[in-house]
């Protein structure tokens, strides 16, 4: 089974429990990677009015994130549990697929207890708290993505019973990591792969270079992404009822097979019935193939 990350152990290190859940041991943050933590904080808060999906706007203010410092789960919980039930648990980094999943369909986050270097500043490979908590969890305070979210560990689990992990991945990587939403003043990020990024926040609403396609189920679960650059994708849902809506509505089963029978679709490829939002010219990509 691949996931995106393929160099993920299968026993807890040591120190973390079964379910590969530590301490976060809040105190024992350092000022340094406090001030990180606000440093990415300044950056991305400045500048999301008008990008970030207003779901999320409204989760950093119920969590009260603008408090400065990394937060700390006793108070960040109080406040998740009291919205959605959710609460964020600490991991050392990656845990494996059902790990994953497991936690997901109990309303428990697995945030990496780590926060980049400066030297990592604008890119890291593997989920640090600051991807984890500032990217994902405003949106589990709203309640429509959080029961998305349960559903998806649901079904996470599920797929592995149909060798389809590859295609649910997908499923995650095109909603919770890089997806927009359509609202009144324009197109909106809700995903937290492009939310934490300052430079993807830039570049997935305001350059003619990527893709955006209206979402389809079916066709997003077909679609190969990279984890190494911007996206030459993005997909667009109407609201968060419509992901819900359609997610948990539809038995991926009959899906999984017809996919697996096909090929999946090239990153930058179109097919004649996508509503394009925008046929993107792949400049970016393109100069950076070289
Ligand atoms: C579902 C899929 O396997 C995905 O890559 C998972 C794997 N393990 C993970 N582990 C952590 N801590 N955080 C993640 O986002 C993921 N993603
Ligand atoms: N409906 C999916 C489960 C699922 C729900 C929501 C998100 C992702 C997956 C299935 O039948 O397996
Ligand atoms: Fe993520």
């Amino acid at each position: 089974m691949e996931s995106q990350f393929t160099h993920v152990h299968d026993t807890p290190p040591p120190g973390a429990a079964a379910d590969w859940t530590i301490s976060q041991n809040w105190d024992a943050f350092t000022a340094d990677e406090h001030a990180m933590w606000d440093r990415l904080f300044a950056r991305q808060s400045e500048m999301l009015p008008g990008r970030a999906a207003d779901a999320f706007l409204r989760g950093i203010d119920v969590l009260r994130l603008e408090k400065p410092g990394i937060p700390d789960y006793r108070e960040l919980n109080a406040r998740l549990m009291a919205a959605t039930g959710w609460q964020v648990i600490a991991v050392p980094g990656l845990v494996p697929d059902e790990v994953f999943f497991d936690h997901l369909a109990n309303r428990r986050f697995p945030a990496g207890n780590f926060i980049r270097t400066p030297q990592q500043l604008d890119y890291l490979q593997e989920p640090d708290v600051f991807h984890d908590v500032f990217g994902h969890v405003p949106m589990l305070a709203d309640p429509v993505f959080a029961d998305y979210m349960v559903a998806y560990g649901e079904g996470g689990l599920r797929s592995l019973k149909f060798d389809a992990l590859k295609q649910l991945a997908r499923l995650y990587w095109y909603t919770v990591e890089f997806g927009l939403i359509r609202e009144a003043g324009g197109l909106r990020i809700y995903g937290a792969g492009i939310v934490s990024s300052f430079a993807e926040s830039v570049f997935a609403l305001d350059s003619d270079s990527p893709n955006r396609i209206g979402f389809d189920l079916a066709r997003v679960m077909r679609t190969d992404y990279r984890i190494d650059d911007f996206q030459q994708n993005y997909f667009v849902i109407n609201s968060l009822d419509q992901l819900l809506d359609t997610t948990v509505n539809t038995d991926f089963a009959p899906l999984y097979a017809k996919n697996a029978a096909l090929p999946p679709i090239p990153i930058a490829d179109f097919l004649p019935e996508d509503e394009v939002i925008t046929r993107g010219t792949q400049e970016y990509a393109l100069a950076k193939s070289g």
